[in-house]
């Protein structure tokens, strides 16, 4: 397949350039399939992995399977990979003059472990300071989404939500902390069922001790899935 770089798709995907740390490693190629011909493609792989494994593809509870894992990956589970479902984080002007920390937590994160490809389960806390622009409460769930339905590591998607939300809301002052079970880490590999992970990038004014003790006192981190 021939390889050109799409410049206008990948600032779509809120990507500033292609191949630094918070930017999701994407292939240069990424937008020449149509989302109907990914599912083609990927429905095969998926049947080649099942007759590998021995199942009988003629059963009729696993004869769909293919399809409906092609469809889930391309639209659902990865559908944050594509650029058209990057959410609109609209603002508005802060004429309230509200200026304290506003906190939205205990957004709910399902996202995939890019290692494996198992689920990420857990909950995201935003915190942002207005420097003249607030923004729709729910468009920070939205953007914790779109940025957890693509294969992810969790240090990289809690620093893509506060990149996102910085430059929406026109300041550093945003924080963002992720606590999320990895069922590669609870159910294989070492199966802790108990641990979860947690990671936070803090900007601006979050930085600051005072600041971020009181976004830390606000969710208390007590969160459970
Ligand atoms: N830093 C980081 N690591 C992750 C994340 N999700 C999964 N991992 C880890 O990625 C690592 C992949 O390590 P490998 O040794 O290549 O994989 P593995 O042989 O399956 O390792 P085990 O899980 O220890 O059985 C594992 O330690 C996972 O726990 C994540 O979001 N961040
Ligand atoms: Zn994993």
């Amino acid at each position: 397949m021939k390889i050109e770089k799409n410049i206008e798709d990948f600032d779509a995907l809120g990507e500033d350039h292609i191949g630094t740390s918070s930017n999701t490693p994407m292939r240069q190629d990424a937008f020449k399939l149509s989302i109907e011909e990914k599912i083609d493609i990927i429905k095969d792989d998926v049947r080649h992995i099942m007759e590998t494994l021995g199942l009988d593809l003629t059963d009729d509870s696993l004869n769909g399977t293919p399809n409906r894992v092609a469809k889930m990956f391309v639209k659902e589970l990865f559908g944050g990979l594509d650029p058209k479902k990057k959410p609109s984080a609209s603002t508005f002007e802060n004429k309230y003059k509200y200026g304290e920390m506003l906190v939205e937590k205990n957004i709910t994160v399902y996202s995939t472990c890019e290692h494996h490809l198992l689920p990420i389960v857990g909950k995201a806390h935003i915190a942002y300071i207005s420097s003249g622009r607030v923004i729709g409460l729910s468009k920070m769930n939205r953007i914790v989404d779109y940025y957890a339905k693509r294969p992810q590591v969790q240090e990289r998607l809690t620093i893509q939500v506060v990149k996102e939300l910085q430059e929406a809301l026109k300041t550093q002052d945003v924080a963002c902390i992720i606590d999320a079970k990895h069922l590669c880490v609870n159910s294989r590999g070492i199966r802790d069922v108990e641990s979860s992970t947690v990671t936070s990038e803090f900007g601006g004014k979050f930085k600051e001790e005072a600041t971020r003790r009181e976004f830390l006192d606000y969710i208390k981190l007590d969160t459970k899935f």
